[in-house]
């Protein structure tokens, strides 16, 4: 049998896998049975794509030696110089380039080399490449210049400020790409706030300006935000796309309001080290770290309390800071006079928390904690990508607003609620009852059944529950109840249904795992 008949769900086959990894002698073997050095995966990628994607250079000179073709481009054109650029690896570049591979080719997308090495934001890489005569002022198809993607991806002041000093770079900092975004803009957008801060004061240093220009542009939008007339809320069931064409239409001026606005908490919007130190509770952090280092989970399993069958509590999951700042940050949402949309269905008050500025936060946060307890707790519903995306929102009741929910499932496999406050409340107890639901809403028959019962919550206290336990929130009775509501399902909106069998569940290791190890970009 030849070595390449057997491939996986890619296209790859053993070669493009021993190559990715750089393994010579697996190579060699491979060769020597009969494996095509150019055969291509679904996406066209060859093997030796993979050698120099990921530094390998000896299995490259290898795969060369037998005749891989250097020039050889995948389905969006990009050739093996781009993804040893891309890949960081100064060494595979400078043995492709001396094997006479194209300086000057392009992608489908039109990124040459050089932007290549911007995206991948490697600064010797880049020095080098200015000095073999590589095209440092060539954009792509979209706009883009090596300026724009490294304030993308956030790199260094050190290969911006390298950049800045190349005469027709400099101009890239005031060109607006085919979004009309600036490289400002990009850092902005993607949560590299220091260095969009770095960008912007050398716009104005260059041009003073454009320090107005900027600020008008960003008052602009603010105001022009705050000018619209949301229309009215008034269905309590099936209203998700109640004044549907109002959001669409103006949903990118809202999307750069919220991003002009100040947040009163900047740190809520950034997930990392100094985020988990602040807002998730310490038990939690230790749960996670033993787990993430193979000790089990029985520090996790400890934190929740399953107070009904299917429904797990935990007052150890995020500090009381993080129940402060949020509902600081929520009131200066309010105060800030831009529209927000409903969010969802039933709730009309509360804000879809994706769509005024804690996307980013949120993805860190769900990725590290939400998604692998839920998959513990429900191993039975939560496969590899069950969960892989969110919606997250809050909801809020009170008298004259939302006081009550009627009974429902969320359109999640696993629902996390973490209650807020603010202070007291009286009333507004959730229940969750024993039926399975039906028809898509039915939970999976094989799960240990839902059982039935009322929560009272209180500030502090989230619960994780299957979204297709049918559940309610009856009246508020006074007071006002804040909670943030974080549903978990699969790409496109999809839903578990089907229970996996115990020996296709994930393993506690793959749960926790943040990142698996792929041979992708
Ligand atoms: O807190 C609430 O009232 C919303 C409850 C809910 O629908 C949920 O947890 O899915
Ligand atoms: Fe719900």
């Amino acid at each position: 049998m030849s070595p390449d008949a057997e491939v996986d769900r890619n296209g790859l086959t053993a070669l493009h896998y021993a190559a990715g990894r750089g393994d010579l002698q697996i190579c060699r073997l491979l060769l020597e049975l009969g494996a095509g050095v150019d055969t291509r995966n679904k996406d066209l990628r060859t093997p030796l794509m993979w050698a120099a994607r990921n530094g390998h250079v000896e299995a490259c000179e290898e795969l060369v030696r037998r005749k891989a073709d250097i020039h050889a481009a995948n389905k969006l054109g990009i050739c093996c110089l781009h993804w040893a650029a891309w890949g960081g690896s100064l060494d595979a570049v400078a043995y492709l380039l001396d094997q006479a591979a194209d300086i000057n080719a392009v992608c489908n997308a039109g990124c040459n080399v050089a932007v290549w090495a911007a995206t991948a934001g490697s600064y010797d890489m880049c020095l080098w490449l200015h000095e073999k005569r590589a095209d440092f002022a060539s954009t792509n198809k979209n706009g883009h210049g090596v300026l724009n993607k490294a304030a993308w991806r956030g790199h260094s002041v050190k290969l911006m400020t390298w950049m800045l000093g190349i005469e027709s770079i400099e101009e890239q900092l005031f060109e607006q790409d085919w979004d009309g975004e600036l490289p400002v803009d990009r850092a902005r957008q993607k949560g590299h706030t220091a260095l969009a801060e770095w960008l912007h004061q050398q716009m104005c240093a260059r041009r003073p300006s454009w320090q107005e220009a900027i600020e008008k542009i960003a008052a602009y939008r603010l105001r022009a935000a705050r000018q619209l007339v949301a229309p009215k809320v008034t269905l309590k069931k099936h209203g998700e796309f109640e004044g549907g064409d109002f959001w669409e239409e103006h949903e990118d001026l809202l999307k750069k309001a919220w991003q002009e606005r100040s947040p009163s908490h900047p740190e809520l919007h950034d997930f990392g080290p100094a985020f988990e130190d602040r807002y998730i509770h310490p038990k939690l952090r230790d749960a996670a770290q033993q787990a993430r280092e193979a000790k089990g989970e029985e520090a996790a399993w400890s934190l929740f309390e399953e107070i009904i069958p299917g429904v797990f509590a935990s007052d150890c999951l995020f500090t009381a800071e993080f129940r402060q700042d949020f509902l600081g940050e929520l009131e200066s949402i309010e105060a800030a006079g831009i529209p927000t949309r409903r969010p969802n269905g039933m709730n009309r008050y509360g804000v879809i928390l994706d769509q005024v500025g804690f996307e980013r936060m949120l993805e860190g946060l769900v990725a590290a904690y939400v998604r692998p307890l839920g998959a513990m707790l429900f191993p039975e519903l939560v496969g590899a990508n069950d969960a892989d995306e969110h919606y997250a929102f809050t909801v809020k009741y009170e008298s004259g607003g939302d006081t009550e929910l009627a009974k429902h499932g969320d359109a999640s496999v696993v629902t996390l609620n973490l209650c807020l406050g603010p202070s007291v409340w009286e009333g507004g107890t959730l229940r969750f009852f024993e039926s399975g639901g039906s028809g898509m809403y039915a939970l999976p028959k094989g799960n240990a059944s839902a059982g039935a019962g009322d929560i009272v919550f209180r500030p502090g206290m989230a619960l994780i529950h299957r979204g297709q336990h049918q559940h309610q929130a009856l009246e508020l009775l006074s007071g006002q109840r804040v909670n943030i509501v974080m549903w978990l399902f699969a790409r496109d909106g999809v839903v578990r249904i089907a229970p996996y069998a115990p020996d296709e569940q994930l393993t506690a290791a793959q749960r926790w795992e943040s990142r698996r190890w792929r041979l992708d970009l």
